[in-house]
């Protein structure tokens, strides 16, 4: 018995258009309810939502029991996160803040077991192999896991084709906010000239064969990122989602 297949992995791989949305509100009983929207897959946020590892586990088993794929992003590309991530049970990870193919390629290293890599060993403990269920889990694990790397900075778009061509890198997402920011655009991911770069590297990622992702919740922009090329899209964020829900409830009944 194998570990379980990745199925978003091998969409991606195909090119298949996916969309899904951000979770930041750091709970499985939201988490649930975000996974019967019916989306491809959720990306629970470990690095701006106040996520710990008992928090991401519990929503990957949520979502994991729905049609959804989980999906982690981790605070940084430290290698004892991303083996914590994965063995609760995440296949795919989103790692930020990629600069170099040399970065690149030991994240990909971090996320599988030798010869490939070098994830540490402890499967017997792990949900990954539904805790050594899975007799064949470490042999079978490297091939199901999909990594999407963040590069969101001038710096890391000057690397952007030796980081997309890295041996174990599944795909690329381009940040918007954070590449702002970096081109001294701080707030504003809808400049023309952020806007300019995010559908040129969409189309240089998806060029190399590799998936291509961003997020926004511009509908104009959304279709023009697939037009470039996008194919892992986040259309969403539960966080801003309820907020301006609740707030325009309120101002509507709001007393006086
Ligand atoms: O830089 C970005 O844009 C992202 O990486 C997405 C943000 O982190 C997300 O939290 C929305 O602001």
């Amino acid at each position: 018995m194998p570990a379980p297949i990745n199925h978003l992995k091998h969409r991606l791989a195909t090119g298949e258009v996916t969309h899904g949305i951000w979770l930041g509100l750091a709970d499985p009983y939201t988490a649930e309810i975000a996974a019967t929207a019916g989306f491809d897959w959720l990306l629970i946020d470990g690095e701006h939502a106040p996520n710990d590892i008992r928090s991401l586990s519990a929503q990957v088993a949520v979502v994991a029991a729905s049609d959804s794929a989980p999906i982690i992003r981790l605070p940084d590309d430290d290698p004892a996160k991303i083996k914590q991530a994965l063995d609760i049970g995440a296949q795919t990870l989103l790692i930020p803040m990629i600069d170099s193919a040399d970065q690149a390629a030991r994240a990909a290293r971090a996320c599988r077991y030798p010869p490939e890599g070098f994830r540490g060993v402890g499967s017997a403990l792990a949900r990954a192999s539904r805790f050594a269920a899975i007799p064949d889990y470490l042999a079978t694990a490297n091939a199901q896991i999909c990594l999407i790397l963040q590069v969101e900075t001038r710096a890391g778009l000057a690397a952007l084709d030796e980081i997309v061509a890295t041996e174990g890198v599944d795909g690329v997402f381009i940040g918007p906010s954070d590449l702002a920011a970096d081109m001294g655009h701080l707030g504003n991911p809808g400049h023309p000239e952020v806007q300019a770069a995010v559908l040129d590297a969409m189309a240089r990622i998806r060029t190399a064969g590799k998936a291509a992702g961003v997020l926004t919740t511009d509908p104009d922009f959304i279709e023009a990122s697939k037009a470039a090329g996008a194919n892992f899209v986040g259309v969403g964020i539960d966080v801003t989602l309820f907020a301006q829900t609740l707030r325009m409830l309120g101002q509507r009944y709001r007393a006086g």
